[in-house]
């Protein structure tokens, strides 16, 4: 198959190498110049817990330069999604899939609004804990799973071939048919994670283990579970505690995004995670006190990154 993949960092960097890997025709699509450079000159090595590989791909800054694909993946941040799936209309055919894969709240609505929900499946990736250690490399800890689910009715027949797609590189994939559960579900170990790991810089284990640190992530879980209840969003979920330790203790070396992101000055996805919790608690009548307040301290420590 033929395949962009709009947004190689750290993610998008694993899907690309991993798929081609298995002999898809691949395009890796980045702003970054030299990561870009280096995958033509030399390819992309996927090193961590899929093995340590070379693989060999296209690779270019402008999505157009691909032509037409089977599969676009759209794999930048949350504030990302809307130039990307505009750079993406010129490669898609009238039976191109999307596929959009980000963390936290709204990414796929807007994703929809532009390349349109018949086409659109969405993604939710977990335990993988993926970084660049420089230009061509990626690394991840883990490859855990990754749900797919149709965004409109119209695309609940793509969901099922989109999968085997994934499963040939080697993904663990299930397919959803509720995709409002699959997003929450993830949606609540992040607003457990994210913010907690990147006030304190602890590793999601370190914040298991820290009182003061765990009591302030688990009552952000507790506050994210008590919305997606009054949406009446089914989860998987009796006790919130642990339900989020499970989670956490599959992965607990890894530094959420968001903490990478702060270490490297860059501004993070709170919005749209913990930030995203006392704006929905809102249209319910509740309040998110805690969550509130980790994505204020957030905010303050990006102030200083411009
Ligand atoms: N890293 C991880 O382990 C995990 C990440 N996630 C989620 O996956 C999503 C992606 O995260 P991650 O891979 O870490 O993010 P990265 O920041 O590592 O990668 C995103 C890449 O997209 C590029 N980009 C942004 N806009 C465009 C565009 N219009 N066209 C082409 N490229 C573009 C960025 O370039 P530039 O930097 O120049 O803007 C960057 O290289 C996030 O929602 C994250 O929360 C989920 C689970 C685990
Ligand atoms: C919580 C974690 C580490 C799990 O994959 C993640 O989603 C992230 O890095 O943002």
């Amino acid at each position: 198959m033929r395949i962009g993949i709009i947004g190689t960092g750290a993610m998008g960097s694993v899907y690309a190498g991993l798929l081609a890997d298995a002999g898809h025709d691949v395009w890796a699509v980045d702003l970054w110049e030299d990561h870009i450079a280096a995958i033509r000159r030399a390819g992309l090595r996927v090193s961590g817990a899929s093995g340590d590989r070379i693989a060999r791909l296209n690779a270019t800054t402008d999505a157009a330069e691909a032509g037409p694909v089977d599969m676009v993946v759209i794999a930048t941040k949350a504030d990302g999604v809307e130039a990307a799936a505009r750079s993406a209309l010129p490669i898609l055919t009238p039976d191109t899939v999307v596929v959009t894969i980000q963390n936290g709240l709204g990414s796929a609505d807007r994703v929809a609004a532009i390349v349109g929900a018949d086409r659109l499946i969405v993604g939710v990736v977990g335990g993988f804990g993926a970084s660049l250690p420089g230009p061509g490399h990626v690394h991840h800890n883990g490859w855990e799973f990754l749900y797919l689910g149709a965004s409109g009715e119209a695309a609940a027949d793509k969901v099922a071939p989109t999968a085997e797609l994934w499963r040939s590189g080697g993904f663990s994939v299930k397919e959803h048919a509720d995709i409002a559960s699959m997003v929450w579900e993830k949606f609540i170990c992040n607003v457990t994670f994210s913010g907690t790991c990147t006030l304190t810089g602890m590793t999601i284990g370190e914040v298991m283990a820290n009182e003061g640190a765990w009591s302030v992530a688990t009552a952000c879980a507790a506050e994210a579970l008590a919305v997606a209840r009054a949406r009446n969003i089914t989860l998987p979920i009796t006790d919130v505690e642990p339900f989020v330790r499970a989670f956490g203790s599959r992965i607990p070396n890894a530094r959420p995004s968001m903490l990478l992101d702060h270490l490297a000055g860059r501004r993070s996805e709170i919005d749209v995670i913990n930030g995203a919790v006392p704006r929905v608690a809102a249209e319910s009548g509740l309040a998110a006190p805690v969550n509130a307040t980790v994505s204020a301290l957030v905010r303050a420590r990006e102030s200083a990154f411009d």
